[in-house]
């Protein structure tokens, strides 16, 4: 795998508050990474030092090669899209899609034409004017036709309805599939994304926690749940990552189970249950008091 961004002992401080607290991944040339994590974890802090629009406090980020900051060269070949993006007060969706073009070289026009048709975008309505939703299809299908080489989508599907953000999903793999490029999608709806993602990136308070590819880390744990007793015995000396309880019966997630684990606890006579991405983020960023270490007072009910 070739990295095209290398991100090495990253640290943005404001002020009291570290944003980012020595991060180091790679992201990996055509490829779909995941950025996940609590609110105020750092992905935008993260996506705006990538795309140059912060000075690190210490530590390096290269993009293509160089340092993102004040780099046409490096910007011309990056698209980041995020909600809060701003645009002349008398703009239409016209103008936006016009305008395009003279920022990205791969800029398909016809796509873009037809991503408006399927977001029922009204292109001759003031940005201003538009809906939180429609604002948003702008920004999905300027990061969709642009086909910048690496491509951030900060939680570009606000106000989107399920119908748009399937749109987006769909559209995102197909023309990803025919027009490889690296992409950088933050997300809160974990399970929504899930399939799309190749790899994971997990930050929780401004650290790096995962950086797996995504199929090893749906594998990586699972819960088992049965009796008490047999859940405390079994998680006996094992990686629990959480437990939740609730009178005689008890469910432990545990990591890096391999197949004599799986055997084990069904001989224990416990059953086992897949732990979803989303599941398996919850339990790695559940605040520290949440994170229950067999103490029963601070168990939690499922
Ligand atoms: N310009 C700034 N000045 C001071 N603090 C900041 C600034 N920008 C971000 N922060 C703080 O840095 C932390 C990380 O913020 P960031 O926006 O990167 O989080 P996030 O993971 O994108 O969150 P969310 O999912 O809620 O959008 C937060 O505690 C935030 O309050």
């Amino acid at each position: 795998m070739t990295a095209i961004a290398r991100v090495r002992d990253l640290t943005k401080r404001y002020h009291e508050v570290t944003a980012v607290d020595g991060a180091s991944f790679d992201l990996e040339e055509n490829r779909i990474h995941g950025l996940l994590g609590r609110n105020g974890a750092g992905k935008t802090t993260l996506m705006r030092l990538l795309t140059g629009q912060e000075f690190a406090s210490s530590g390096s980020v290269e993009v293509f090669g160089h340092s993102p900051v004040e780099n046409a060269a490096v910007l011309a070949r990056v698209s980041f899209i995020k909600e809060s993006q701003k645009y002349p007060d008398d703009f239409r969706v016209q103008h936006v899609l016009k305008t395009a073009p003279w920022f990205f070289d791969g800029w398909d026009a016809e796509f873009a034409d037809r991503l408006v048709d399927e977001f029922r975008l009204p292109t001759r309505r003031r940005i201003k004017k538009l809906s939180r939703g429609q604002l948003s299809a702008v920004g999905v299908i300027v990061g969709l036709a642009a086909r910048a080489p690496l491509t951030f989508f900060d939680e570009p599907y606000l106000g989107l309805d399920a119908v748009a953000r399937q749109t987006f999903y769909d559209r995102l793999l197909e023309d990803w599939a025919e027009h490889p490029r690296t992409v950088v999608l933050s997300s809160h709806l974990i399970d929504e994304v899930s399939n799309l993602l190749e790899r994971v990136i997990l930050i929780d308070e401004g650290r790096i926690v995962v950086d797996a590819e995504a199929d090893e880390l749906r594998g990586s744990a699972a819960t088992v749940a049965g009796t008490r007793a047999a859940v405390d015995a079994f998680a006996e000396g094992r990686d629990v990552i959480a437990r939740d309880g609730i009178g005689g019966l008890a469910s432990a997630t545990i990591s890096g189970l391999d197949e004599s684990g799986r055997h084990a606890a069904h001989a224990a006579g416990l059953e086992l249950a897949p732990v979803s991405l989303q599941q398996l983020v919850i339990r790695l960023t559940r605040t520290p008091a949440a994170v229950t270490d067999g103490d029963p007072h601070q168990e939690r009910s499922a």
